[in-house]
């Protein structure tokens, strides 16, 4: 039997779902985390019977009638595919809200049980509901919950009651008919006549003592952090605090830690099989073992970050930030909805790119998917710390400049998508509620944490020990399959390969088939060019970033890569900000929808790498010796196309809206 949890966004679905199936699906404090259906078996000590029991979590929605994407992910579940039973969470703090949308689940004729959740909040608040008489309006039962607590607050009550439901009807209070959906004055005068219904029963059984003391001070809070002047620094602060804690304090003594670690066993391995084959010595060793150690050593950054990150979902800061951030992110012609997912995109782009689906406007959405990846993420962490520490010791402001350069790439991407697809006059509205604030839960920070962070180590496991394995075969074999001799590096499959690619980045300052390949690999995830430049430079220490900040070992790496200063730059830059990796990809594409988007952001990503590499790298050369870098001619043709390009897709865009509005003789 399949029991579907719906309601209003942030009502509490995924924290029920989560007691309820002891997963462990993301919860935020702010209206859209869940943007996909998830199923899975409730616990048995929920319920007794032999039958299995799905539950099914659904995104938030105000009403049946679907706005966004995930809205109709809802609607079109619990109309098509015929749950047994629904569970309306309602949020209890906010009754008249949450019972627009339960008295249009009633309507179907699915039995629906109503759980009053967050009901520890109304008796904090003294808000009194009578259940009975609710339960007698709306024609179905009602129970209180609590689905946060570790107890069982009403949650086995509401899984019962839904269960003894299955294969009974449902009798709706109040029905609308004949309603003609593509008239909007007939639309909304059903809904205020429904509205009206709901305010009425609201008003018969809630007992509120209105704005408590606690309330005063939210929104006293508010009143600060969404203040004009005082928000932007103060979010800029966060950030800060954010980074600051995972990558250069608390991150780095805990990845010092593991790093040590996993050289012991690196050692250890060695010794073990000193007398097999050089070339299974080297696989091991170097390939395997210090390619994914290389990345796995980063592992204590990006996990501390994803806490931190967890907290500011839970605490309710998130939401007030996209109203600061909105007046500047309008003028860029997106809004304040595209901050939450360019915050989650500095953990990884992938939960980022998800969170865009919350967007309703449609070129919103999908300038925001494209443009989230700007924002370095976890997996581009080991390639802004090796390069920082091995090239810039003694500029520790590289690492926090990457950001700000990412941020500042969104706005110039954004303008040019508005630009592009020409939608300069129209305006998009942004509505967002604000959560309460609340204290953020340790335990699911961690859990939160946790996962994320097993999905990295998962990844470490597969895709880049795949990757690492295949360059460090392709690197010891030649065409004829031979292994290669010391010194003939260059006649190796992957040199042959890799070289082509390299001519195209001479220009950038690194064409070197070393680089190319890392960069290639790179596209495939992040993690891999710190892993596949371990391994074609033969580098083991790579990874101790606190011995790379030291004398040695830093100089060392900057030697064996034979690289300026300004080419290491360009370098890191054009791996961050290129199409970050297959999987990210893939979650633009299906956020996108539309083939020509798609193809059009990754031809975004890869031209704007390219631009600021070359850029960074002929500048760079320029001021620092006095002349060009080398290809500066073949690399300004290049650059000059796809200025070119760009130029002409806005010509022709202003031509069209021209034409379609017949504004001809005026300047737009
Ligand atoms: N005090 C209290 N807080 C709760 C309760 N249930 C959920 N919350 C909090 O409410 C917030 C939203 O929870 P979610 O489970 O993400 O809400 P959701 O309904 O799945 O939201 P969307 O996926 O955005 O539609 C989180 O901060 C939870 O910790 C409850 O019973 N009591
Ligand atoms: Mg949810």
């Amino acid at each position: 039997m399949r029991i579907a949890l719906t309601g209003n966004p942030n009502s509490g679905k995924t924290t029920m779902y989560n007691a309820l199936t002891g997963r462990n699906e993301r919860v935020g404090n702010w209206a859209g985390v869940t943007v996909e259906r998830k199923e899975s078996p409730i616990k048995k000590g929920y319920y007794d019977g032999p039958e299995e029991l799905i539950a099914v979590d659904l995104p938030g929605a105000y009403s049946m009638s679907p706005f966004t994407s995930e809205e109709s992910i809802t609607s079109g579940y619990v109309k098509h595919e015929n749950p047994d039973a629904i569970i309306n969470i309602v949020d209890a703090t906010n009754l008249s809200r949450s019972l627009f949308f339960t008295t249009q689940l009633l309507e179907l004729g699915i039995p629906v049980v109503v759980a009053l959740n967050k009901s520890d909040l109304n008796e904090k608040r003294k808000t009194e509901i009578d259940t009975a008489a609710l339960s007698r309006k709306l024609g179905c039962p009602v129970i209180k919950t609590v689905s946060t607590s570790a107890g069982d607050q009403g949650l086995k009550e509401v899984v019962k009651t839904a269960a003894s439901l299955k294969g009974k009807g449902q009798e709706a209070p109040y029905v609308q008919n004949g309603v003609d959906l593509h008239n909007k004055a007939a639309v909304e005068e059903a809904d205020r006549k429904r509205f009206a219904f709901v305010n009425q029963i609201v008003k018969e059984v809630e007992n509120r003592v209105v704005l408590s003391k606690e309330q005063n001070q939210h929104d006293r809070i508010d009143a600060i952090l969404t203040n004009k002047f005082i928000g932007i620094p103060l979010f800029a602060a966060v950030m800060f605090a954010v980074f600051y804690i995972s990558q250069t304090t608390v991150g780095t003594w805990l990845a010092d830690w593991l790093v040590a670690w996993i050289e012991t066993f690196q050692e250890w391995v060695g010794g073990q099989v000193e007398n097999a084959s050089p070339f299974l010595q080297a696989l091991l060793v170097d390939g395997i073992i210090g390619g994914v150690g290389a990345v796995v050593g980063f592992l204590p950054l990006v996990m501390v970050m994803y806490f931190l990150i967890a907290l500011l979902e839970d605490c309710g800061y998130m939401a007030r930030a996209t109203v600061v951030l909105d007046p500047i992110f309008k003028r860029v012609g997106l809004s304040g909805k595209s901050v939450i997912p360019m915050v989650i995109g500095t953990g990884c782009a992938i939960p980022g790119i998800m969170a865009s689906r919350t967007i309703r406007n449609e070129r919103e959405r999908r300038a925001t998917a494209m443009l989230t990846p700007f924002m370095p993420c976890g997996a581009k962490l080991p390639v802004i710390a090796l390069f920082a520490g091995a090239f810039f010791a003694d500029q520790p402001w590289i690492g926090t400049m990457m950001y700000f350069v990412g941020v500042f790439l969104i706005f110039l991407g954004a303008l040019l998508v508005n630009k592009i697809t020409g939608h300069k006059f129209r305006k998009s509205f942004f509505i967002i509620e604000l959560p309460e604030y609340k204290v953020p839960s340790l335990k699911r920070a961690v859990l939160s944490m946790l996962s994320r962070g097993k999905a990295y180590i998962v990844k470490a496991g597969t895709i880049i020990l795949v990757c690492n394995t295949v360059v460090q075969i392709m690197q010891a074999f030649n065409w004829q399959f031979q292994v290669v001799e010391e010194g003939m590096e260059g006649t190796s499959i992957l040199a042959s390969i890799a070289s082509p690619f390299a001519l195209l980045l001479i220009p950038l300052g690194f064409g070197v088939w070393q680089l190319a390949a890392a960069a290639i690999t790179g596209f495939i995830a992040k993690e891999n060019v710190v892993g596949t430049l371990a391994v074609v430079y033969g580098m083991t220490n790579l990874i101790d970033t606190d011995e790379l900040a030291l004398v040695g070992g830093g100089n060392e790496v900057a030697m064996i890569m034979g690289l300026t200063k300004v080419a290491a730059l360009a370098y890191l830059m054009f791996n961050l900000f290129t199409p970050p990796c297959f999987a990210a990809i893939g979650a633009m594409n299906s956020e996108m929808q539309n083939k020509k988007w798609l193809f059009g952001g990754i031809a975004l990503q890869l031209g704007t790498g390219y631009t600021v590499a070359f850029l960074v790298y002929q500048i760079g050369t320029l001021a620092t010796t006095g002349a060009l870098g080398t290809g500066f001619v073949p690399g300004l043709i290049a650059v000059a196309v796809m200025a070119a390009i760009v130029v002409g897709l806005i010509r022709n865009t202003d031509k069209k809206f021209n034409e379609n509005y017949q504004l001809n003789g005026m300047k737009a």
